[in-house]
């Protein structure tokens, strides 16, 4: 068989990977090859497995270089799929939930958003994402958990920015409160306001408590469509603006617009797309925030687009491992 047909079946057959990928994480397989190798019985037994099935799934998993078979037969991570563990320092995980799912199953519907330009979740699910999580707590759960441990990753560049002249961050879209208790931690100054849906704030002030900085944190429940807290220095704006269409996005940022005070600054922590065409997970994402949310990742032409069109004026950009932060002022 030629190279170009494997290619090809490979690719067609693409999501048996990423599936499989899920399927041996909920088992909990990666967690428990993190101390030691295993014999595939043994491995079997210990995740509740059929030891046939979980060695077929492994001989894929084997083939995309997640796991080593040694000579006695035990298995083991390699270093790639050290990543899947759920607790490893740069853990993936999060992001195997995240496309797992209703992630994975609007999918089977994506050709909606190729004709259309939307998502294609409403034609799925009946209504768009965020409304559907809404209705349905446990999978709400699951998208925060999962947002939370990614924050980690995001969160780099912004950690390491100078703060030292900044009163009040407010997190836009913030979700349940990872991200700016980890930057309130780490600067001691700094007090914040979470902003989010009510009923996703409704789930974060435990973790305020337990972080121990509560005294310092407003939690206030909304829509950033129609505003956003006033009284900030800094508008933290985390992989917000990549899930919706300029339309849209433009209304997240005309209420941060209305809010910000002259001095204030945007920090949006995203991704920048390369302008020329590219196989990096970047675009891969760009399609998924199309298809799931009817959204886009952006050049930096188009965030500078963007900004401008609706009284923001790009200052900087600062390059993290995961996500960049575009800084923005307004004019
Ligand atoms: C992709 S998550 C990002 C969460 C968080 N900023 C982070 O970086 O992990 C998008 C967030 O936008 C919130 N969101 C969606 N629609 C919203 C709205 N109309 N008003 C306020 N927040 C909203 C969601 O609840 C969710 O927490």
């Amino acid at each position: 068989m030629s190279d170009v047909n494997h290619r090809v079946r490979k690719q067609i057959m693409g999501y048996i990977v990423s599936q499989s990928i899920s399927a041996v994480c909920e088992l909990g397989v990666p967690d428990r090859l993190a101390d030691s190798a295993c014999l595939l019985a043994d491995l079997a037994a210990s995740v509740g497995a059929d030891a046939d099935a979980l060695g077929r799934f492994l001989r894929v998993l084997v083939a995309e270089g997640l796991i080593a078979e040694g000579s006695g037969g035990r298995f083991a991570l390699t270093e790639a799929g050290e990543l899947l563990r759920a607790d490893t320092p740069g853990s993936l995980r999060h992001l195997v939930g995240l496309m797992s799912n209703e992630a994975y199953l609007v999918w089977g519907h994506a050709a909606h958003s190729i004709r259309t330009g939307k998502e294609s979740f409403s034609s799925a699910f009946g209504k768009p994402y965020f409304e559907w999580l809404s209705e349905n707590p446990s999978a709400a759960d699951e998208f925060a958990r999962g947002q939370a441990g990614l924050v980690e990753l995001r969160l780099l560049p912004l950690l390491e920015h100078d703060w030292s002249d900044v009163g009040t961050v407010v997190d836009v879209g913030g979700g349940t409160g990872a991200l700016i208790t980890r930057l309130l931690d780490r600067h001691a100054h700094l007090r914040g306001i979470l902003f989010d849906l009510p009923h996703v704030v409704a789930e974060a002030p435990s973790g305020f408590r337990s972080a121990g900085i509560g005294e310092r944190t407003t939690v206030v429940g909304g829509s950033f469509f129609d505003d956003v807290p006033c009284d900030g220095d800094v508008y933290v704006l985390s992989q917000i603006l990549h899930d919706w269409d300029d339309a849209s996005a433009g209304k997240i940022l005309g209420s941060c617009r209305q809010a910000i005070p002259p001095s204030g600054r945007l920090m949006i922590v995203e991704q920048v797309l390369p302008e020329a065409a590219t196989t990096h997970p970047m675009a891969l994402l760009d399609l998924h925030m199309l298809v799931l949310l009817g959204g886009r990742e952006r050049t930096i032409t188009e965030w500078r687009r963007l900004l401008a069109d609706h009284g923001f004026t790009l200052d900087s950009i600062t390059h993290g491992p995961r996500s960049s932060v575009i800084e923005a002022v307004p004019v």
